[in-house]
């Protein structure tokens, strides 16, 4: 449905994006995931026809319309966007918002289908309301019903919870995911938040100075990063060389536990509440054939056997289950 093919871009002479390639299947949600600057925005804007590739190639249900030599306007692209300010017409009416992509269509369908779409967003009564009337999160429902009507064939969200507040993001991204797989449409959502791009994404592409880090689904970047960013931008952890293996690793908290008699030695330096257990972080005394290449070692622990921040502890690293990196 979607396959960008090696591109690369530049604003003026500063390259952006270096030989970017992936895909997405008709009806996956992809994710561009990354540190601000990485340039998942560009990307989206590529993708979306408001910018230029230097060089690959952009196809969008099997037309190109991206190349060096070609770029398709924007709005013959038949992809819907969705924007981080929401970006709704402030004079018209949530009706009138959402009907906005189906003038073409005759009034009996375009009733229909905003009815459909404000239903599917949860905004079955809003028809009347103007966009200042509305919460954020409910603005939001409204631009995103808006991009669904003329059901295209590809929708782009760029960092389109990011205004809201946490309890709210979780909530709407939720809905969200189960609105664009209601109507099997394919979506590249943009955001630099992990745990919104695990619960909303099928494929997640981990951006970090314009290149594609990795593309993958939300385990393997997690079981498998590809490099030493991944490992460290996703999830808890710490990249350790052990002199028995002679190798760097990345050891998340679920493979360390602290136990009387455990083979290294170290000092809790914090200890964070997660509800149903605790994450520490440890410091490690030195001469145990451990080297961090991160300050701390993170550690899960259960409630019962908490342990306090300046103790002295010993822990155990199980070998089996850590992940080994490319050096
Ligand atoms: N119109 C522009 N002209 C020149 N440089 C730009 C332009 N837009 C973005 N850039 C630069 O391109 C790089 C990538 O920016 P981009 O907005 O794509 O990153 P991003 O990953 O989306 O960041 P954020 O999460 O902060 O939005 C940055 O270094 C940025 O300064």
């Amino acid at each position: 449905m979607l396959n960008v093919h090696d591109i690369a871009l530049s604003y003026g002479t500063t390259p952006v994006l270096h030989s970017v390639n992936f895909s997405l299947l008709q009806g996956q949600i992809g994710c561009l995931l990354g540190p601000s600057g990485s340039g998942k925005t560009t990307l989206l804007r590529a993708i979306a026809g408001f910018a230029r590739v230097d060089s690959g190639s952009i196809e969008i249900n099997g037309q190109q319309v991206s190349s060096p030599a070609t770029t398709l306007a924007a709005e013959k692209r038949g992809v819907g966007m969705v924007f981080q300010d929401y970006a709704l017409f402030p004079h018209l009416t949530v009706e009138d918002n959402v009907a906005f992509g189906l003038f073409k269509a005759n009034k009996v369908y375009q009733k229909q289908r905003v009815d459909e779409c404000l239903d599917m967003t949860g905004l079955g009564k809003m028809h009347k309301r103007y966009p200042h009337e509305l919460s954020g999160g409910q603005q939001q429902r409204v631009a995103i019903a808006r991009a669904l009507a003329p059901k295209p064939s590809l929708l782009l969200l760029d960092e389109p919870f990011s205004s809201l507040d946490v309890s709210l993001r979780d909530t709407l991204a939720n809905d969200i995911r189960r609105v664009i797989k209601d109507e099997q449409i394919t979506a590249l959502l943009v955001t630099h938040d992990q745990k919104e791009a695990f619960a909303v994404a099928d494929e997640i592409g981990v951006f970090a100075d314009g290149v594609l880090q990795q593309w993958g689904d939300a385990g393997s970047l997690y079981h498998n990063p590809a490099n030493r960013f991944v490992a460290s931008f996703i999830g808890e952890g710490a990249l350790v060389d052990f002199a028995s293996l002679d190798k760097t690793v990345l050891v998340r908290p679920e493979v360390v536990s602290i136990c009387a008699g455990g083979q290294y030695k170290g000092k809790v330096v914090s200890r964070y509440f997660r509800g149903d257990h605790f994450i520490y972080a440890l410091t490690v005394e030195k001469e145990q054939g451990i080297t961090l290449h991160t300050e701390l070692l993170s550690c899960k622990g259960e409630l019962a056997d908490a342990v306090d921040v300046d103790e002295s502890v010993s822990f155990d690293v199980d070998l089996n289950k850590v992940t080994v990196l490319e050096r």
